[in-house]
């Protein structure tokens, strides 16, 4: 049985306690992990406090660069080892892994080295009305030890979107990752050894999140800021460890996502579009559409349409190549999940499809699958239309006009994500902005540019990363003001 540990100063390093990997398809133990203790996460923020003072601290901009492309060679070539691995922890369909997860990981590295050679500072030359003058320029340093807390759903995907944008502006990180998905942070530290990354600048702490490795972490004194993606509710707990400390933060937190439907779309495009929306990674992805608006004229072609794609989902297990669907994470998720289920049909949903939990006859029942799910009927005030529920799952609600739409579309405390699909290109400039999100896709959905901002409004997230949105958080600003006249 394999052994994951934490990778602290340049070394594995084990914990006391240990916990179970478990592979969400079968529920069988993929590999035990060694849980951080207090003073772990003490060494593994002295020891990245230590790099920042050695030689990655004196490395500029394009030497920086060079290590990134050099991490990004290294996934590539273990590209079946992390893709493995990534399988393994989260269930996550061989194809999915193969064609997302590992590939944006590599990219995640090439995009945030390409970035920091290109950027530019700012510079005023100030004139002021007793004569004098000067010039302000703002040079950029790192903010210091960053700590990165990160989810099970895109683990690898999501670890990097921060670790690269947080080492190319030259800081040193001590990463958590979710207990549910230890493999790949702890591979991607190999990776790191053999890209030449100075001992101290990655470090992996394993374990939970309250009264273990996450909280040690988000309360550090030692650590200068905290970059998390996770469950709007843990936002804001670690808002509250970083608050006396006063670090900043960046939040991507939880979403429950609209899609708007004119009928006007490109029928067969949307419907292979919001197949996705909907379903893509079992419907755990923060981007996901768990609500669906659709012009009435539509509305019952519509309806049968994504009920056919939704048939059309082959459950295998997660290492066959034709598998399109895999489980949840977890018999923790699959409980949440099931209970909305019952919610909807309590709160008077029709149950379209799905709704339960599929049989196998074979060790996939130990596993966490759940159907595909599609749901009409519910009020706008029921709680499984309100709440992230984070399955395979929608609700179908008609509307009548622009208006009714935007106004259904904006009705949440959330606001990451929403998609628009109509062939007017008039009404999708009309309607985009008036979305209330941190990214409207129209006539496609997760297109992601890495150089654009990315984060949510409300319970969504705090900030925005991407590109020099990246840059500026991982980043301290010094403005220098220097009298010429
Ligand atoms: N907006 C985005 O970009 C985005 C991306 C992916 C997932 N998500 C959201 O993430 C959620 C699913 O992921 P999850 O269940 O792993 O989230 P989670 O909030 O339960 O856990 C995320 C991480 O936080 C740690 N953690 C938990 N409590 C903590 C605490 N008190 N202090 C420090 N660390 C703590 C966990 O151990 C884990 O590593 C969904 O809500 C989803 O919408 C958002
Ligand atoms: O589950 C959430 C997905 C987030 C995606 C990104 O952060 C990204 O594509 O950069």
């Amino acid at each position: 049985m394999k052994s994951l540990h934490s990778y602290i100063g340049g070394r594995f390093v084990p914990g006391k306690r240990g916990f179970a990997d478990i592979n969400p398809a079968d529920g069988s133990v993929a590999a035990t992990v060694t849980e951080a203790s207090a003073e772990m996460v003490d060494e593994a923020v002295a020891a990245a406090r230590k790099a920042l003072h050695g030689e990655w601290g004196k490395l500029g901009a394009r030497g920086r660069a060079t290590v990134l492309y050099k991490i990004a060679e290294g996934i590539e070539k273990r590209f079946d080892c992390f893709v493995q691995a990534e399988v393994a922890d989260t269930g996550k369909p061989l194809s999915l892994a193969s064609r997302l997860d590992v590939p944006r990981a590599a990219a995640n590295f090439r995009v945030f080295a390409d970035v920091i050679k290109i950027a530019g500072l700012e510079a005023f030359e100030t004139e002021l009305p007793d004569g004098r003058r000067a010039l302000n320029y703002t040079v950029r340093k790192p903010i210091g030890v960053v700590g990165i807390v990160t989810p099970w759903n895109l683990p690898l995907l999501l670890l990097t979107w921060k670790v690269a944008p947080a080492l190319a502006c030259g800081n040193a990180v001590v990463v958590k990752p979710s207990e549910e998905t230890p493999a790949t942070a702890t591979l991607l530290a190999e990776v790191m050894q053999e890209a030449g990354v100075p001992d101290g600048v990655y470090n992996v702490v394993h374990g939970f999140g309250p009264n273990s490795a996450g909280e040690f972490l988000v309360s550090h004194p030692g650590v200068n800021a905290v970059t998390f993606t996770g469950e709007s509710q843990t936002g804001a707990s670690i808002m509250r460890a970083c608050a006396p400390t006063v670090k900043p933060v960046s939040f991507e937190l939880g979403g429950k996502n609209a899609a708007v439907i004119f009928a006007d779309c490109d029928f067969d495009a949307t419907i292979a579009g919001m197949s996705d929306a909907v379903f893509l990674n079992t419907g755990q992805v923060c981007l996901c559409a768990e609500r669906v608006y659709v012009e009435r004229r539509i509305f019952d072609r519509f309806v049968a349409a994504l009920t056919e794609r939704a048939k059309s989902y082959d459950l295998g297990w997660p290492m066959e190549p034709a598998t399109s669907m895999g489980p949840l994470i977890s018999k923790v998720h699959r409980e949440k999940v099931l209970s909305y289920f019952d919610l909807a049909r309590e709160e008077g949903a029709t149950v379209v499809i799905g709704g339960g939990v599929p049989t196998f006859g074979d060790g996939r029942d130990s596993g966490f699958y759940v159907q595909p799910t599609i749901f009409t009927g519910l009020k706008e005030s029921a709680r499984c239309v309100k709440e992230e529920i984070f399955g395979p799952v929608c609700h179908v609600a008609p509307f009548d006009s622009e208006e009714e739409a935007v106004a259904l579309a904006n009705d949440t405390r959330y606001g990451l994500a929403a998609s628009i699909w109509t062939s007017d290109l008039q009404r999708a400039h009309r309607v985009a902005p008036q979305m209330n999100a941190g990214i409207t896709w129209v006539n496609c959905w997760f297109l992601r540019d890495l150089r654009t901002p990315f984060g949510g409004v409300g319970l969504s997230g705090i900030g925005r990363e991407g590109g020099m949105h990246s840059l500026n958080f991982y980043s301290e600003l010094n403005n220098i003001c220097i009298r010429t006249e």
